[in-house]
């Protein structure tokens, strides 16, 4: 086997570097002939990169005043200038580059592709290429829809009935926009209506598709990134259809009955097969749909996105729904809030403006106009107005003044909380902050969960019906209460809290002994995807007592998951599960596409460059009614979160 040269000292990077990026380094090593160590080194970072979420090495990033460290980690480890290794900076850089035979442009078989000043993998730049290339034909499209903007502006007049919140009607112009683009975006934060729209603007498809004769209707496809988010969905578009269903007349009748309520992870739309990347659909074998709309796509990572785009047909179109400030995923790309980057200003063309106004009567204020604006800009729309949080709700200003980054406001928040927010510290060892937080409470936190395991199970011979309520009864407590926390590891991580909180419940009589590990009312969450259970990584299951005459005690532990609709019940046997943990406590990356009735967010004690103002919105806006925030540490770790943006290095949308 080669030596590998100590003179490339990679473990001197100060980046995570894996065993994987070493290898990676290695190979190249043993390869390269005559080549710098820095490119060798710039290598290696690339690779590490990816683990934090990055496509590519922004090398203006790597030699600026932050010295490269991994988005949002400068402020957090106060260095400033790039790291030792970096030798003669951007210059040193480019031509340690330019003499590497390992470095390409993109056009030739090399596995690295050096554009501009960014360094991506060969593999993920060919993938964002492909992502640009599609989505540009797609823009570029005028579905068949579009060409009657009189009818649009009927079948839109039909449906937004209601006054509406605010002037202009953003969910009128986001349906507009929608209509008129082979690929558009609604972003916009909780309940803006984001699926209130989507569903409107499927009925509105289907009516159109039907008035210039395409009897058999539209194929919609729904879709979200995760087995939590597609269940979400599922519910939310079951109710915004019964909800228009109730007002409408015979011809929006029969469009909403077109109007599917099933919603597939992408994963299954797909096809992915265990053990292999390769999926059932592709390019090759694209899926038999007119239209998909994808909800949460702030997690799909630019790999899903290429998948997706690669396995549509190209007449389809695309509808990506989702929170551009929400964490993005936690592979590489954060394509979403690339591709919503502008949003915040609209950037309307006037002619885009004016048909907008053919086909929905509405007006685009000047702020949101601009005559440069590009293809992407026009069709993007932001919503704005939630009607989840009343202007003066505390989730709702926290998580706006989080959002903006305004420490001072995010402080003085929490010195007079508003309804529905409050502080609790949680300091010197004493565990009292379990109960102020409302984890012990009886009605809200997890006794009532217990409490519903416990009190509301059927007798012995009810039918099988009767246990499936149970469970979904319990599923739907399960539901109504979390806690979540920034990290996974330390005594203020997913694994600390749920042995402090699992022990604090046995001390109060709700958990049994600790060798009983399956116990009736214990939340797990799985951690790996199981296609032939239908469970996929982020589920989360109760254990709970079944009836079982082949055993002495009468009783069997089985893990009730909720199914794909509504009233369905999955149960699964333990020894089937697939890797699973307790989980009193989820961390906010798991939590990502799922929502609570009440939520305490347990921060860190010390400084962490996880803990960033995306997973602060993110874990306060998985509440709906009220959110506790945990300080274990100082006010001042919380001022840095807010602060601490994280920074991708982009390069997806603009190489
Ligand atoms: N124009 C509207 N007028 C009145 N109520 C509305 C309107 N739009 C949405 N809502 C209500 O607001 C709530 C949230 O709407 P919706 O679920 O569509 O938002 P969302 O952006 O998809 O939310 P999230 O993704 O956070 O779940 C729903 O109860 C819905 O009925």
């Amino acid at each position: 086997m080669t030596e590998f040269p100590d003179w490339l000292a990679f473990d001197r990077l100060e980046e995570d570097v894996r065993d994987l990026d070493v290898a990676f380094g290695r190979l190249l090593a043993c390869q390269a002939h005559g080549v710098p160590a820095l490119a060798l080194r710039l290598a290696v970072a690339c690779s590490a990169r990816l683990a934090h979420g990055h496509p590519c090495l922004d090398l203006d990033i790597l030699c600026g005043p932050d010295g490269g460290v991994p988005a949002g980690e400068a402020g957090a480890q106060g260095r400033a200038g790039p790291p030792d290794w970096v030798e003669g900076g951007l210059d040193g850089c480019l031509a340690a580059l330019a003499a590497a035979d390992f470095v390409g442009d993109g056009g030739g078989p090399e596995p690295l592709v050096l554009q501009g000043h960014r360094l991506y993998l060969a593999r993920y730049w060919r993938a964002g290429r492909r992502i640009r290339e599609d989505i540009g034909r797609r823009l570029a499209l005028e579905p068949p829809e579009a060409r009657d903007p009189a009818l649009i502006r009927a079948w839109l007049d039909a449906v937004f009935t209601d006054p509406p919140p605010e002037t202009p009607d953003w969910q009128k112009l986001a349906c507009a926009t929608a209509l008129l683009h082979g690929f558009s975006i609604v972003t916009g934060g909780p309940g803006t209506g984001k699926t209130t729209t989507v569903v409107r603007l499927l009925a509105v498809l289907q009516g159109l598709a039907r008035a210039r004769g395409l009897e058999r209707g539209l194929r919609i496809r729904l879709a979200a990134p995760t087995g939590k988010a597609a269940a979400r969905l599922n519910e939310s578009i079951a109710g915004a259809l019964d909800r228009l269903t109730a007002s409408a007349d015979a011809d929006l009748g029969a469009a909403l009955e077109r109007v599917p309520a099933e919603v597939f992870t992408l994963h299954r739309l797909l096809g992915s097969r265990p053990d292999t990347r390769r999926m059932k659909f592709h390019a090759g074998n694209p899926l038999d749909l007119d239209v998909l709309v994808v909800d949460e796509a702030s997690m799909m990572d630019i790999e899903m996105m290429d998948a997706v785009l690669a396995a549509l047909p190209a007449h389809a179109r695309l509808v990506l729904l989702g929170d551009k400030d929400q964490l993005a995923s936690v592979e590489a790309g954060a394509v979403l809030g690339e591709l919503c980057a502008r949003a915040q200003d609209g950037h309307y063309t006037p002619a885009q403006c004016d048909r907008l106004r053919e086909c929905c009567g509405e007006i685009v204020p000047e702020a949101w106009r601009d005559p440069a604006g590009t293809a992407l800009d026009q069709a993007v729309v932001m919503l704005r107005h939630s009607h989840r949080f009343q202007a003066d709700s505390g989730i709702g200003r926290f998580a706006a003044a989080v959002n903006r980054g305004d420490a001072p406001d995010v402080a003085a928040l929490l010195r007079h909380p508003p309804d529905g927010l409050s502080l609790v510290r949680a300091r010197g060892g004493s565990d009292a902050w379990l109960r102020d937080s409302g984890i012990l409470d009886g009605h809200a936190g997890y006794p009532a969960l217990f409490r519903v395991a416990r009190d509301e199970r059927p007798e012995r011979q009810a039918s099988p019906a009767d246990w499936d309520r149970w469970a979904r009864a319990v599923l739907a407590q399960q539901g109504r209460f979390q806690v979540l926390c920034a990290l996974r590891d330390g005594p203020w991580g997913a694994r600390g809290l749920n042995r402090r909180i699992e022990s604090r419940l046995r001390a109060e009589g709700w958990v049994p002994v600790a060798e009983q590990s399956w116990y009736p009312g214990r939340p797990v969450l799985v951690l790996r995807n199981h296609a032939a259970l239908g469970l996929a990584n982020g589920d989360i299951g109760v254990a709970l007592p079944v009836p079982d005459p082949a055993r002495d005690d009468g009783w069997m532990i089985r893990v009730a998951f909720a199914g794909a609709s509504r009233d369905a019940v999955r149960w699964v046997s333990p020894a089937r599960l697939p890797e699973v943990e307790t989980v009193y406590a989820l961390t906010v990356h798991k939590s990502q596409g799922s929502e609570f009735d009440r939520v305490a967010l347990v921060l860190p004690d010390r400084r962490s460059p996880l803990l960033t103002r995306e997973l602060l919105y993110t874990g306060a806006t998985r509440a709906r009614c009220a959110l506790a925030l945990v300080l274990p540490g100082e006010d001042i770790l919380l001022e840095h979160a807010v602060r601490q943006a994280t920074r991708r290095a982009g390069g997806i949308w603009n190489p």
